[in-house]
């Protein structure tokens, strides 16, 4: 069999004035953090200005005319100058950090909040790995473009012109004939920046591919290890690898010509001013100090300026990074609250109405649910059949608001759901999932999740209702013993009664139960039906399930069919047994 596909898409290309319309706004409160290292920086170069002037000084006062008595004095000064150099470059660099790591955190927060606003669905849809990488690795790229890197720009550029215009000072013409290699240096950066942004690009979404796979392989370790497959996930990995590798060579590549390419124009640039200057020296119109003082600034604006290239390559990268995160940051929530929503008025009744629903997931052609409709009283226990692909958890999904229906209206207590605040919807809502969904914590952690501020005795009051008490007695530390990732050191009924207790704890009017027995064995389920039959009581329940064994025999059963368009109008019929069939 063919391994699996790990390459994800590259993120569309954003320009870069796009990039800073969306991040710029994000480094209030820091720029004065990055003007500081931008003052300190400059600070320093004006300092090393003057040294190197200092150093001429030194040459044509003290070295040529071998006057020691004129050396204390410079060479002091020079001293002096260091340290305040020294002292402004940590202030500088610190000050940077402060900002960027300070705009890292506002970045990764907003990132993520807007991740948490999406349907669950777009992680699951999504490589979590990839994201993960978007997150962290993308963003950090970002803060390079936005923070360090623009504090960079700006003292790069200011001593680029401190040391041009020193170099001007001392000899206009001489300083002339060098800028003529400026426009070769800035040709060269262009053409290799272009280049450097692909390669980026290619390198950016390699990490989130490799991310991905570790990932995956990770959280499906047991899958793997039950198929033999770890020799192909460990070939996956290394697929991944090799499409970084590659990426990074070519990046390793690029900067590799790129740095000798610019030493030679920087080596034709000092050998011309050492020639045209020991002429002029011959005439008498240069002093030896004057010459090496201009050699000097020259040997320091010619790195400044081929860093100024090199900033282009890192803006490239950086570039390469902001369309990723840009990329999630542009899709929008499936919900959002309109305008005028208000918070559902106190406790639901727990009065359920779909009503005419038709629904159609994004980006597909097929409606899931058509023209649905059916009503659950408040208090009454609802049982949800149907084969597998019908929509049965499409319908918990809107239920909840992930998704809003294409057509008709979904009620709670005879209020559409679009008139109410979401987070109103699912305060009054508790689901529990097919998958019983943990966080690592310990179980007092997962009970409370709902009500952290719940008391202790709370959450063993629902612990014991949920049966959760008889096995944490047997647990190394009670309530405080870590669940494990995703709850892996319990066993799937444990887990669920965790779960039930959770629910019973947040005590919603409304429950929905998808397919709470899916995985476990008969006996685990009669262990946990009579906490979930506690957990039931005085509520309205939507049980969806494929098994009507396990369906409690005062529940009333709707089967819903696939949809299958053209379709006819759902209406119920009575079954002989007193359940009811959702039928078109
Ligand atoms: N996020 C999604 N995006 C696109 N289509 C989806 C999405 N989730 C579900 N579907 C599609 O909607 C249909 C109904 O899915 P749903 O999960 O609601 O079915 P179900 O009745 O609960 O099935 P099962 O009993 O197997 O869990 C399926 O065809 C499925 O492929």
């Amino acid at each position: 069999m063919a391994d699996r596909s790990e390459r994800g898409p590259l993120a569309p290309t954003v320009t870069l004035r796009r990039t800073f319309r969306e991040f710029w706004p994000d480094t209030r409160g820091m720029r004065r953090f990055f003007a500081a290292g931008v003052v300190f920086a400059v600070l320093a170069a004006l300092c090393e200005v003057i040294a190197i002037r200092l150093f001429g000084h030194i040459t044509d006062e003290v070295l040529t005319t071998r006057d020691m008595s004129a050396f204390w004095t410079p060479a002091s000064a020079w001293l002096g100058l260091a340290a305040v150099a020294g002292v402004t470059s940590i202030a500088g660099t610190y000050a940077t950090a402060v900002g960027a790591e300070r705009f890292l955190l506002r970045l990764r927060d907003r990132v993520f909040a807007h991740l948490q606003k999406l349907s669950p669905d777009f992680a699951e849809n999504r490589r979590l790995g990839d994201l993960m990488a978007r997150l962290t690795d993308d963003i950090e790229a970002i803060e390079e473009l936005m923070g360090s890197g623009l504090v960079k720009l700006v003292t790069t550029a200011a001593s680029a012109v401190f040391f041009a215009g020193a170099a001007f000072f001392i000899r206009w013409d001489l300083a002339l004939i060098t800028l003529a290699l400026f426009p070769a240096f800035l040709i060269a950066s262009k053409v290799f920046a272009s280049r450097f942004r692909t390669a980026s690009a290619t390198e950016r979404a390699s990490n989130g591919d490799m991310n991905s796979v570790i990932e995956e392989g990770l959280a499906n370790q047991a899958l793997v290890h039950a198929y033999n497959r770890e020799a192909s996930e460990s070939r996956r990995l290394h697929r991944a690898g090799r499409g970084w590798l590659r990426a990074n060579l070519r990046q390793a590549w690029l900067a590799g010509v790129y740095g000798p390419l610019m030493q030679v124009l920087e080596t034709v640039g000092l050998i011309v001013v050492l020639g045209v200057g020991a002429w002029e020296i011959a005439t008498g119109r240069l002093t030896l100090g004057g010459l090496l003082a201009f050699a000097a600034y020259l040997a320091m604006l010619y790195p400044a300026v081929q860093s100024l290239g090199e900033i282009a390559l890192t803006v490239s990268e950086a570039a390469a990074g902001s369309d990723r995160v840009i990329e999630v940051l542009k899709v929008r929530p499936a919900v959002t609250d309109r305008e005028g929503a208000t918070p559902l008025p106190g406790r639901s009744r727990g009065a359920i109405a779909f009503d005419h629903v038709t629904f159609t997931y994004p980006g597909r052609k097929r409606p899931t649910l058509v023209d649905l409709s059916f009503t659950v009283e408040p208090g009454e226990l609802v049982a949800c059949t149907g084969p597998s692909g019908a929509g049965k958890s499409t319908l918990a999904k809107l239920l909840l608001r992930f998704y809003d229906p294409s057509g008709g209206r979904v009620l709670l207590d005879g209020i559409d759901l679009r008139d109410l605040t979401r987070a109103s919807v699912r305060d009054n809502i508790t689901i529990l999932h097919q998958e019983t969904l943990l966080f690592s914590g310990s179980v007092r952690d997962n009970i409370a999740y709902g009500r952290p501020d719940a008391s202790t005795e709370e959450v063993m009051a629902a612990a014991e209702l949920a049966g959760v008490h008889e096995f944490v007695k047997t647990l190394p530390h009670g309530y405080d013993s870590p669940v494990g990732q995703r709850g892996r050191l319990l066993s799937g009924g444990q887990r669920q009664r965790v779960a039930i207790a959770r629910a019973i704890l947040r005590d919603a009017p409304v429950l929905v139960l998808d397919e709470p027995m899916t995985g476990l064995d008969e006996a685990t389920v009669a262990r946990v039906m009579e906490p979930l039959r506690r957990l039931m009581t005085g509520r309205t329940t939507i049980m969806i399930t494929h098994d009507l064994r396990h369906v409690p025999r005062d529940a009333r059963v709707i089967n819903l069919e696939p949809a299958a368009p053209p379709r006819a109008p759902v209406r119920f019929r009575r079954w002989a047994s007193g359940a009811e069939f959702l039928t078109r």
